[in-house]
């Protein structure tokens, strides 16, 4: 069976996209993107991003900022060093768990050029998946129970001890102002969070809501002149029903709200700029979703054996994967195979297709010392001082 509809990517078609800036377009005319930070937030459907992403760069031969495993640097702020071992030339997309650090990431992804895009979740359910995830009922001493939340939530950690080992700790409050780069020290000070929220928006070209992840992906299409190939996607990630909250009380939603204010801010804010953008993209934007809607399911239908099953996401993480049909076309199964494929397996694939570019290119033999045995292999050119007597009369002898 053939399923997948897309032209093959030709470069030719389109004009170097490096910098748009001095190329006339009409009104309906763009190019595709193809410099992308997208900056990652912890829980917030950003693994189904980076898979839409890891696909699109794949498919084109683009450049990932890769570091050596899920993150760049995470929990510090993001520095050109982080992905630096990777470095062949600049890299094309990041979207790799990274903290958001303006100067370098502007210097590596240059505004003019690039596309600044990341994706939030209401804070209640976000926080809820992130108390889980990272575990911090047992960094609190409260157990893994589903309802060490509630339990943290009355009496949560009073100061924050950087210096402790457990790196998720990073996320026990406001972690999506965190991951933006916002500091702990000013998460109680409203002023602060407010001008944060300011930069934000004008530091991201889109702010996705993970609620509305279809018009999220449209808006996004549309930013980067993609097509609705590129934006297929399945859900990915999923925890496993036994490991979901599924009835917060009211009185734990408060306190959520309460506790992560800094995030209930910042999801509030870009939720209502969200909408206001859609609405800017007039009735023809609702006729686009059903389109891509259609396509999505017809993909998920023509790739997936119905149900799910547990899959292995992090070393000690299990979520809810998908069996790919076995009737497909070597090209449809391969395409099906990356719709589903973990994060985790796909960076390591990037990481070997990169290696593998940087030795064409010679750049990794220039950064390998060869193991070497020493000159005394052949004597030809064997080493016979002069002795200093002979120096001294040959130095006064006439030219
Ligand atoms: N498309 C789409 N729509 C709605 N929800 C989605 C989608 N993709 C992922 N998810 C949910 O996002 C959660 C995983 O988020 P991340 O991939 O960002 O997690 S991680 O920080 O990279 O580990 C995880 O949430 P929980 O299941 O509540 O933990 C996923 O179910």
């Amino acid at each position: 069976m053939k399923i997948f509809t897309h032209i093959p990517y030709n470069r030719s078609k389109y004009v170097n996209t490096t910098d748009l800036s001095s190329v006339a377009l009409n009104k309906d005319q763009c190019f595709p993107q193809k410099r992308i930070l997208f900056l990652k937030t912890h829980k917030t459907g950003s693994s189904t991003m980076a898979n839409i992403f890891f696909r699109y760069g794949d498919a084109r031969n683009l450049t990932f900022a890769l570091g050596a495993g899920t993150i760049l640097g995470w929990p510090e702020k993001f520095h050109i060093f982080h992905p630096l071992r990777m470095f062949g030339k600049a890299p094309d997309i990041l979207c790799s768990h990274a903290r958001l650090n303006k100067e370098p990431m502007n210097w590596l992804f240059p505004r003019k050029t690039s596309r600044y895009v990341t994706i939030l979740r209401n804070p209640e359910d976000n926080y809820e998946s992130v108390f889980n995830f990272a575990q911090l009922g047992k960094s609190f001493g409260l157990g893994v129970a589903l309802d060490s939340l509630e339990k943290f939530l009355d009496k949560p950690i009073q100061s924050y001890n950087h210096s402790r080992k457990d790196m998720m700790m990073y996320l026990a409050r406001n972690p999506m102002m965190f991951d933006l780069g916002f500091s702990f020290e000013y998460f109680q000070n409203l002023t602060a969070v407010k001008e944060y929220i300011q930069f934000l928006d004008k530091e991201f070209d889109l702010v996705m809501i993970m609620d509305y992840f279809d018009e999220s992906l449209l808006l996004m299409k549309r930013l980067l002149c993609w097509d609705i190939e590129d934006i297929l996607y399945v859900k990915l990630n999923e925890r496993q029903d036994k490991e979901k909250a599924t009835l917060l009380s009211a009185r734990v939603k408060e306190n959520i709200r309460r506790w992560n204010k800094a995030d209930v801010l910042l999801f509030d804010y870009f939720n209502a700029s969200f909408w206001r953008r859609v609405k800017k993209e007039g009735p023809n934007f609702y006729a686009e979703l059903n389109t891509f809607r259609q396509r999505k399911q017809e993909i998920q239908q023509s790739c997936l054996i119905n149900g799910t099953r547990i899959q292995r996401a992090y070393h000690n993480k299990f979520v809810k994967g998908y069996s790919v049909r076995n009737d497909l076309d070597e090209n449809s199964k391969r395409l099906c195979e990356n719709l589903v494929r973990t994060e985790n397996d796909f960076l390591a694939y990037l990481r070997r297709k990169r290696k593998a570019k940087l030795r064409e290119t010679g750049i990794d033999k220039l950064n390998k010392v060869k193991n070497e045995t020493g000159w005394q292999v052949a004597k030809d050119l064997r080493y016979v001082p002069v002795r200093a007597r002979r120096i001294m009369r040959k130095s006064f002898t006439s030219p």
